[in-house]
This record gives structure tokens, sequence and C-alpha cells, in this order.
């Protein structure tokens, strides 16, 4: 039986339902292996490639360049279809949403069916004893952030600002305490094109930021292992680092073709002093714990083996001095650089908006998305 227009809109509904759940990553790629030059998973491009095949006929668009990866993935996979008559397009569509629909409820339950977390428990909110813990909780990929991730983690700010905690702890899962943002971020391209990605990024990389920068109460950071990127960026907003010996702190801005952010390019240098900053943020230097410390990035540092036990039990006396005071005496530390952060935040981003399009960030990122899987 044809399909109907009205089968073909259903779906393509569908298809944004599950782009828009947090779990999408999940269930776009249930069936499919990835396309492995671009990590788009290859459910998501044959989806696009009926979509257009289905609504303009055969490929029109020009073939994008080589280092435009994901353009020239999409290209590819609609030049595929060849002629085929967009009323098979329209009912392949329809097939495949309907296939990766029901392998969606048939892993409902089971935890990160490719090995990832869903985005629900990436993010781990708790409250105790007066502390409120976020924990970073996809051990498998390193803590790296995905979107959803830094969405969570500002919706759990807002809460911990508001609750009746002293203090809010950052923390990892696992051997890494955040392996930084997740590169796969990259890969989902909207329709408006690379431009678009980029401006939306920078525009939830500063609201990410800015909620640092105006958290009210004591910013604690448990830093459970090592460190990559943002997560080592934002440290300078937080008024207590805590390391565990095993961590090291990386920002590979430059190796990425990208610049700092988390407000570390004017941070960095105040507390470190330009010359080691420069190291750091410029050429990617990777400190150990104790230079970290010894550079005024961390507060102090523990042995692995008592770190979890010795730092929540300085955690818990602290959260018993009296709130009010703790609140006010870290607001006139911070209070009189916000205006300057939250300028020093719009600048960095502005600038990250401008080199995530440019080819020394895209084949940074492919070549580290394209590695080859470890045996
Ligand atoms: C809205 C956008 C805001 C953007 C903000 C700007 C932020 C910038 C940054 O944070 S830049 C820093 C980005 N991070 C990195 O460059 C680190 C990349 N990862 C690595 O170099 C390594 O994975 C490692 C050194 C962290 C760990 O190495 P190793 O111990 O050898 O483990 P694996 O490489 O096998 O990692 C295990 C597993 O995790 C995946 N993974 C780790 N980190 C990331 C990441 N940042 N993005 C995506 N995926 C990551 C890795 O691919 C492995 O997955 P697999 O098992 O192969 O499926």
């Amino acid at each position: 039986m044809a399909t109907s227009q009205k089968d073909f809109e259903t779906a393509v509904n569908q298809v944004k339902l599950l782009q828009t759940d947090p779990e999408n990553e999940v269930k776009l790629k249930l069936c499919c292996c990835c396309c492995c030059c671009c990590r788009v998973p290859s459910s998501q491009l044959k989806l696009y490639a009926l979509y257009k095949q289905a609504t303009e006929g055969p490929c029109n668009m020009p073939k994008p360049g080589m280092f435009d990866l994901i353009n020239k993935a999409k290209w590819d996979a609609w030049s595929a279809l060849g002629s085929l008559p967009k009323e098979r397009a329209r009912q392949n569509y329809v097939d495949l949403v309907s296939n990766l629909s029901t392998s969606e409820s048939s892993s409902q339950g089971k935890p990160g069916t490719d090995g990832k977390q869903s985005g629900h428990d990436a993010v781990v909110v708790t409250s105790e004893d007066g502390i409120t813990k976020i924990m970073l909780n996809r051990p498998a990929k390193k803590n790296s952030v995905t979107t959803q991730m830094y969405h969570e983690i500002m919706l759990a700010l807002e809460a911990a600002g508001k609750d009746d905690s002293a203090m809010t702890v950052l923390t990892g899962n696992g051997d890494y305490y955040c392996s930084g943002n997740d590169l796969n971020n990259f890969t989902d391209i909207p329709p408006g094109g690379i431009e678009e990605k980029a401006k939306n990024s920078a525009i939830l990389l500063r609201k990410f930021v800015d909620c640092f920068i105006d958290f009210p109460k004591p910013l604690i950071a448990v830093v459970n292992g090592p460190a990559v990127g943002i997560s080592v960026t934002i440290l300078g907003l937080f008024d207590i680092v805590y390391a565990t010996d095993r961590a090291t702190f990386h920002t590979p801005f430059t190796h990425l073709g990208i610049s700092p952010e988390g407000c570390s390019s004017y941070i960095f240098p105040k507390i470190m002093g330009p010359a080691k900053a420069a190291e750091m943020l410029i050429f990617g230097k990777k400190l150990t714990a104790r230079e970290a410390c010894a550079q005024g990035l961390v507060t102090e540092v523990f042995p692995d083996s008592t770190f979890q036990k010795e730092v929540w039990t300085r955690l818990k006396a602290y959260s018993k001095l009296p709130q009010n005071a703790v609140r006010i005496s870290k607001q006139l530390i911070r209070n009189t650089e916000k205006e300057k952060l939250h300028a020093v935040n719009a600048e960095e981003c502005l600038v990250l908006q401008s080199r995530w399009q440019s080819d020394e960030c895209v084949n940074a990122v492919s070549n580290f998305l394209s590695r080859k899987p470890k045996l």
C-alpha cells in the first residue's frame, strides 16, 4: 500500500521527538553503525537523505568541500539514492522511523545500550549533610560533557543556588574528573549549517559559564582524576579546588584549533602569572596536581588512597559554618570581578564561535572522532 503524505508527516514528527529527546544519540544509533569519517550516526544520515529525496527529489546541492565533513557525509548519503522516486523515498523513510521506534521501545530500561549513559543520569544530583553534589556520571566516556549535560548542569546549579544547602560540589564518577566538551557535540549540524551550530554553541557556552560566575554559594571542585578542557578552565570560578594526586590538568585548545574559555584567558594569568598561563592555555602543557597547586589553580592535593575520605570530612565540617556569613564572604571576594568576568566570557565565546568554523578546528575534531577504536 502506498505511503500517504500523512504517514510521512507523522514519521517526520516522530523523528523531531527522537531528536529533542536527551537519549537521541542512543536511539538513533540503535540499528546502525557510525559513519566512520565524521561520526554522524548513519541512521541520521539515512533519515536525512530519505527526507531530502522524498521532499526535493534527487540530490540538487553542490558537492561540499573535502574539509566540510558533515555536509560531505550528508551529500554522499543523499547522492547515493540516485533517482529513487519520491514515493519510494517516503515509504523507506516511514519504514526506517518505524524500525527506530521499535528498537527504542525494546531498549527501554537498558541504560547505555551502546555503552553511553542516557542523558537522564549522565548528571546525578544528590544532597546530604548540607552539601549539594553534582556528579558527572559518564565514566565510559571519561565524563565528557554532552550538550544535554550542559543543560542539566545549568539546571542543577540553578536549583542548588536556591536550595537550603551550604555549598555545592562538582565531581566526576570513575577514573576521570572530566575530559571536557564531548567532541561529538560538533557532529550534530542543524539545517543552518556550521555557522548556526557555532552560534548556538557560543550562546550555550556563554550561559553555562555565566551560571558559574553568578553562583551565590561556595562552589567546590572535587577533582577525582584527570581534567581536560572546559572542566579545567572553569576551575578559576570555583572557591575551592581539591584534587587527588592522580589528577592532571590539561587544556589542549590550540591542538584542537580553538581558544580558551571559562574566563581562563583572564583568571589564569591573574592567578599563575602570564608566563605559566601561556604555557597551559597556548601551548597545552599538562600540569600534575602538585604543579597546579603550586600555581594557585588547586587549593590542596590529597593522596588518592585517602582522597574521598579526607575531602568529604573537611567539606562536612565547612558545611556547618554559619551559612549567611559564608555566602556574604564569598560574594565580597567575587562580586568586584563579576562585571569583568561576564565581559571576558562574552568575548571568549565570540572568538570561539569563529574558531569552531575554522579548518584547524574541523580537522582536529574529525581526527579525534575518526581514531581507530581500541582493540
Ligand atoms: C556547547 C559547546 C561548548 C564547548 C565548550 C568548549 C570546550 C572545550 C573543551 O573542553 S576542549 C577539550 C575537549 N576534550 C578533549 O580534547 C579530550 C579528548 N579525549 C582524549 O583525548 C582522550 O579520550 C582522553 C585523554 C581524555 C582519555 O584517553 P584514554 O584514557 O586513552 O581513553 P579513551 O580515549 O579510550 O576514551 C574512552 C572513551 O571516551 C571517549 N571520550 C573521551 N573523551 C571524549 C571527548 N572529550 N569527547 C568525546 N568522546 C570522548 C573516547 O572517544 C572513548 O570512546 P570509545 O570507547 O572509543 O567509544
